[in-house]
C-alpha cells in the first residue's frame, strides 16, 4: 500500500504520549495508530493504564485536575487538545460506552435524543428517525419499539447496554470508545454485544478495553498490550495471539500473570 493511502486509513494518531496523575506517570511514551473501521482491543493486567489511555482519547481525563499530559493525540491530523476541538465537539466525534450500563433515568426515547438535542436537533420527525435508526443499529428496535416512553431503567442489563451504545451512536460519532462494555453482562448479552461490535465496525472505528482474552481474539483486528503504563506490543490480533513478539505478551495471554 502506498504511504499516502495508508495515511488515509489512520483516524487517531497517538504520538509520544505521556500521562501523569500528579507525580505518578500512568502512561509512558505511547505511540499508536488507530485505523479506520477496525476494532482495536486494549489488553493488559489491572492498573496497567488501559482506561487512562482510552479516557485520554476523548479527554475524559481532563476531569482529573491533578492530571497532565505530554505528546500528541491527533484526530484526522488535528490535535484533540487544539481549539478546533472544544470538548462538546470532540465528544460528538468520539463517543464512549462504559463498563456498567448507565442509561439516564429517563424514557428510552429521551435517552437517545439527549445528545442530538444538545447538538441543536429540534425537529420532532428527525428525532424520531434518529431514535429508530439508532435502536435498529443495535438490534434493540423490535424489543422496545412499543415502549419508547417507558423508563430505560426497566430494561435488562444487556438491553440497557445496547441502549447506551445506541445513545452513543445517535450523534453519529466517528470513533467509539468502549471500556469493558460486557463485563457486567451475562454470556448471552455479551455475545449479542460482540456481534454488534462487528456490525458497528462497518461504520465506526472502535477502541475497546477488555479483560477477556477470548473476546479480544474474537472481535478485534488489532491488539495493544499494555504493561505498567508501557505499550509493550501492538499489532495484528491474530499474530499477537498466535505468535507474540514480546515475552510479557505471551505470558499474559497464556494466563501466566494478570
Ligand atoms: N484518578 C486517578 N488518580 C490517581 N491515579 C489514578 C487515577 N486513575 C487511575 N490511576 C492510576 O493509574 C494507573 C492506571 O490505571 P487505569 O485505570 O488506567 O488502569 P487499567 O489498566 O484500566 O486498570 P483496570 O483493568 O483495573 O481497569 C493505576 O496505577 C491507577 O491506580
Amino acid at each position: 500500500m502506498k504511504e499516502e493511502e495508508r495515511y488515509k486509513d489512520i483516524r487517531v494518531d497517538i504520538k509520544n504520549f505521556n500521562f501523569y496523575y500528579g507525580d505518578f506517570q500512568a502512561l509512558h511514551n505511547i505511540n499508536m495508530e488507530i485505523e479506520k473501521n477496525k476494532v482495536t482491543a486494549l489488553i493488559g493486567p489491572s492498573g496497567c493504564g488501559k482506561s487512562t489511555f482510552l479516557r485520554s482519547v476523548n479527554r475524559m481525563n481532563d476531569l482529573v485536575d491533578i492530571s497532565k499530559y505530554e505528546g500528541e493525540i491527533l484526530l484526522d491530523n488535528e490535535s484533540i487538545f487544539s481549539k478546533k476541538y472544544d470538548i462538546v465537539n470532540l465528544r460528538k466525534k468520539i463517543g464512549m460506552v462504559f463498563q456498567r450500563p448507565n442509561p439516564f433515568p429517563k424514557t428510552i426515547f429521551e435517552n437517545i435524543v439527549y445528545g442530538p438535542k444538545i447538538h441543536g436537533e429540534k425537529d420532532k420527525n428527525k428525532l424520531m428517525e434518529i431514535v429508530e435508526t439508532s435502536l435498529k443499529s443495535v438490534a434493540l428496535w423490535d424489543e422496545v419499539k412499543d415502549k419508547l416512553n417507558k423508563s430505560a431503567l426497566g430494561l435488562s442489563g444487556g438491553q440497557q447496554q445496547r441502549l447506551c451504545i445506541a445513545r452513543a451512536i445517535a450523534v453519529k460519532p466517528e470513533i467509539l470508545l468502549m471500556d469493558e462494555p460486557t463485563s457486567a453482562l451475562d454470556p448471552i448479552s455479551t455475545s449479542k454485544i460482540e456481534e454488534l461490535i462487528r456490525e458497528l465496525q462497518k461504520d465506526y472505528t472502535i477502541i475497546i478495553v477488555t479483560h477477556n482474552m477470548q473476546q479480544a481474539a474474537r472481535i478485534s483486528d488489532y491488539t495493544a498490550f499494555f504493561y505498567n503504563g508501557v505499550l509493550e506490543e501492538f499489532g495484528d490480533t491474530e499474530k499477537t495471539f498466535t505468535n507474540p513478539v514480546n515475552k510479557k505478551t505471551e505470558d499474559y495471554i497464556t494466563g501466566r500473570f494478570g
